[in-house]
């Protein structure tokens, strides 16, 4: 009955719900540029004082500091929060991340990036609606439901939000080993809203995640850019270095080339290969999410292989290239070259690093290059992998079957979440992953969206859950 009059009322609050996120959407914070370090900040303060208003204690947390862009900056604060202290009461940590991805309209958005826009199919774009700032503010929509109906919540809360998630989540790992005995003391069970369904209708718990290394390659020779009429021909190109390097570390097919890099990926067992079975994952609805038919696999089982279990690497970008319209014929002096690799169980990011830079190395010899070059890790995070059979995972199902009347998918996801794992080791506690978004809303990409429906009804299985967990034995 308390349930089902919580969810009334999140119907009938929707249109707030969507207003408050079309107010944080407009916060542009975002983690890697520095010119909006300013707006992270901004951003860990609206949480600390909405969390404030609906009655939680908070705890403002400064991580230390980072060199960005050559510059020594404060890194944005961690937002620690608490709500409920009923020692009668089981205690969940919630994480969550209020920096978002970088974001341009020229990049090809049809709206303003920044600008929460909703169209005919009830889908809301902006840059963070679904990463992650629709489910963070999700778990506020619960509280702030709660009050309004005078009911009491049934699990003592905390919270953790961060604001350098999308860059490497920087200092946390010290946070969090420095709470764990201190703010952190009494959780019985952690939680994190920040991946996506594996389609469009069926939500899913997730109990892996991919790992990431992030490299860089830095080549300099000239001692500034040249011109290519005066130089071209008689000076070695630290660009043509780059893409020669680049193209030597995996294959239009995604074979990463690096000797020794599967060596450590766990074997593929027969009870592995059977959890890919009867899920609701199809290729067309993949090539959708795409924007294309850019398919590497056929067939659904070695397209989720290769998204969750076998690791992947992507070129990102190279920074000191020439990318503006028009045609200036220049040589750059210095180019970085970035790159990074989702990993996987078994592989251990220190020996994929030591390979990573083997390789490059010898790449770059064989080029008999007068330039010079630079291989550095820039982050790395590890992969994580846990059983859906924990009762943390059982009330989150519980929850998706009140919610949407189906048993939820059990899946693994590409992307990395690392503090994942170290909220498991340092806490010794379970973690569920239990996401809001659909396949198809675009993280990290032009035109992010979350559904309304999405929204609406992610905020209904958050509270669900935390009435699961309240009545299930840890
Ligand atoms: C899955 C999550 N929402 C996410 O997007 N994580 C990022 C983490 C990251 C690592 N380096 C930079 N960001 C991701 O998987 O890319
Ligand atoms: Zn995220
Ligand atoms: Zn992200």
């Amino acid at each position: 009955m308390t349930v089902d009059k919580f969810f009334e009322h999140v119907d009938k609050q929707q249109d707030d719900y969507v207003q408050r996120l079309r107010e944080i959407v407009a916060i542009p914070s975002v983690s890697c540029d520095l010119a909006y370090r300013k707006d992270v900040v901004r951003m860990g303060e609206w949480l600390i004082n909405e969390l404030e208003k609906l009655g939680a204690t908070t705890k403002r947390v400064e991580p230390g500091t980072q060199v960005l862009e050559g510059q020594t900056i404060d890194l944005p604060p961690v937002v620690l929060g608490t709500y409920g202290t009923d020692p009668n009461k089981k205690t969940l940590l919630v994480y969550g991340h209020y920096d978002v991805q970088p974001a341009l309209k020229e990049d090809g958005w049809r709206t303003d990036p920044w600008q929460l826009t909703e169209d005919q199919q009830g889908r809301m774009f902006g840059r963070g609606s679904t990463d992650d700032k629709g489910p963070v503010l999700g778990w506020l929509c619960v509280i702030q439901a709660h009050k309004d109906l005078g009911l009491e919540l049934p699990v003592n809360l905390k919270f953790c939000f961060e604001g350098m998630e999308e860059s490497g989540s920087e200092g946390l790992d010290d946070v969090i080993h420095q709470e764990a005995n201190a703010y952190f003391q009494g959780v019985d069970a952690v939680c994190i809203s920040d991946n996506y369904w594996l389609g469009k209708t069926k939500p899913c718990l997730t109990y892996g995640l991919r790992g990431v290394s992030y490299y860089r390659i830095t080549i300099a020779g000239p001692g500034q850019d040249l011109h290519s009429g005066v130089f071209g021909g008689t000076v070695h190109e630290p660009m043509t270095d780059l893409v020669n390097v680049m193209a030597r570390l995996v294959t239009p097919e995604g074979k990463i080339l690096v000797p020794g890099i599967m060596d450590e990926v766990a074997p593929l067992t027969d009870e592995e290969r059977a959890t890919y079975q009867g899920l609701e994952f199809s290729m067309k609805e993949f090539c959708a999410a795409a924007g294309s038919e850019c398919n590497v696999h056929e067939d659904v089982e070695a397209t989720l292989m290769h998204r969750w279990r076998y690791p992947s690497l992507s070129l990102h970008g190279i920074e000191g290239a020439f990318h503006a319209p028009g045609a200036k014929t220049v040589i750059p002096a210095k180019v970085i070259g970035k790159f990074s690799i989702r990993t996987v169980p078994n592989q251990t990011p220190a020996r994929v690093t030591e390979l990573v830079k083997e390789h490059v190395k010898a790449e770059f010899a064989k080029l008999n290059s007068r330039n010079t070059l630079d291989v550095d890790c820039l982050h790395d995070g590890k992969w994580w992998i846990s059983s859906p059979n924990h009762p943390n995972f059982v009330a989150g199902a519980r929850a998706v079957e009140r919610v949407f009347g189906a048993k939820p998918d059990l899946t693994r996801e590409g992307g990395s979440i690392p503090v994942t794992l170290t909220f498991q080791d340092a806490l010794q506690k379970n973690v569920l992953l239990l996401p809001m978004g659909a396949c198809d809303d675009g993280a990290h990409s032009i035109n992010e969206k979350l559904d309304r429906r999405n929204f609406v009804e992610g905020i209904k299985l958050l509270g669900a859950y935390l009435h699961e967990l309240s009545a299930i034995e840890l």
